[in-house]
């Protein structure tokens, strides 16, 4: 049997607020399973909310989002948090890691809030604290008294790495990562997006990899781009509630063969 895509989406609307304007306006946008897209656009053009939607923390006012086979849309918040849990990585742009505990604490977390993401640290692993150490040791964090540090001690590199190794763990279907490289310069930035392709390959996870740097578009099977809504919409539409095209999806391929948009 083939692996459900891990990510449909179909004409999704979504605004902050009533009177907004749409900040998604999405007609389809489809991840393979296993797949590694690049997704950029300007600032503010709706990558973040975008990201939000698909890892269920916000709701679509029109428009239907699966992940891997789980009809997001048709869950409650609460169905939808579990699901979160269980079955998504997530890089936040502010990495939004836990002050109060170590390195590996933070490393953690994902299995000790779902079971089934316990259950495959260990399968693969034999343990969740050696599936966490073998994630950090090859994210360059193995040394035993940064572990143990508190995630406040260390800079702001290493700390987007623990946020990777944290989204990593426990093999979950999909990662997806806002800006996780903003921090970093250019040969750490190309160095982190390697490891962090790679060791989704390895867990067979679908990436969804956001960044302003084009530079990166290359390493990805495949590229989409959120077009600027001010080139877009004509400010008179903003206030409207009829159809917008403003931030829209475009897709084009990275590498030969692979394809643009998918119903
Ligand atoms: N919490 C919020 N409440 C209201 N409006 C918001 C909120 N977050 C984002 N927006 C609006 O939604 C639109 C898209 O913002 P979003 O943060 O998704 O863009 P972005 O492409 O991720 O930007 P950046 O690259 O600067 O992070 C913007 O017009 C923004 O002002």
């Amino acid at each position: 049997m083939t692996a459900p895509a891990a990510l449909h989406m179909a004409d999704v609307r979504y605004r902050w607020h009533r009177r907004a304007p749409w900040a998604i306006n999405l007609p389809v946008l489809t991840l393979a399973a296993g797949e590694h897209v690049f997704l950029a656009g300007p600032s503010g053009s709706g990558k973040s909310t975008l990201l939000a939607l698909i890892a269920g923390i916000a709701a679509p006012q029109a428009g239907q989002i699966t992940v891997l086979g789980e009809r997001l849309t048709s869950l409650s918040g609460a169905r939808r948090d579990c699901f979160r849990a269980e079955h998504l990585g997530i890089i936040f742009q502010q990495f939004n890691l836990l002050p109060y505990l170590s390195v590996l604490d933070n490393v953690l977390l994902p299995c000790r809030f779902s079971r089934r993401r316990r259950q495959q640290a260990i399968e693969r692993d034999g343990s969740p604290e050696a599936q966490a150490t073998r994630l950090l040791g090859r994210l360059g964090l193995a040394a035993d008294d940064v572990l143990r540090r508190p995630v406040t001690a260390l800079s702001v590199g290493q700390q987007q790495r623990v946020a990777a190794a944290r989204a990593l763990m426990g093999a979950p279907g999909l990662v997806i990562a806002d800006e996780p490289t903003s921090a970093l310069d250019a040969d750490r930035r190309a160095e982190f997006v390697t490891l962090l392709v790679q060791e989704c390959q390895a867990a067979s996870a679908a990436l969804l990899f956001v960044s302003h740097d084009l530079s990166l578009a290359s390493r990805f099977q495949r590229s989409v781009s959120l077009p600027d809504i001010n080139a877009l919409s004509p400010p008179a539409a903003l206030a409207s509630s009829g159809p917008h095209t403003q931030g829209a999806a475009t897709e084009h391929s990275t590498l030969p063969g692979s394809h643009g948009s998918r119903p």
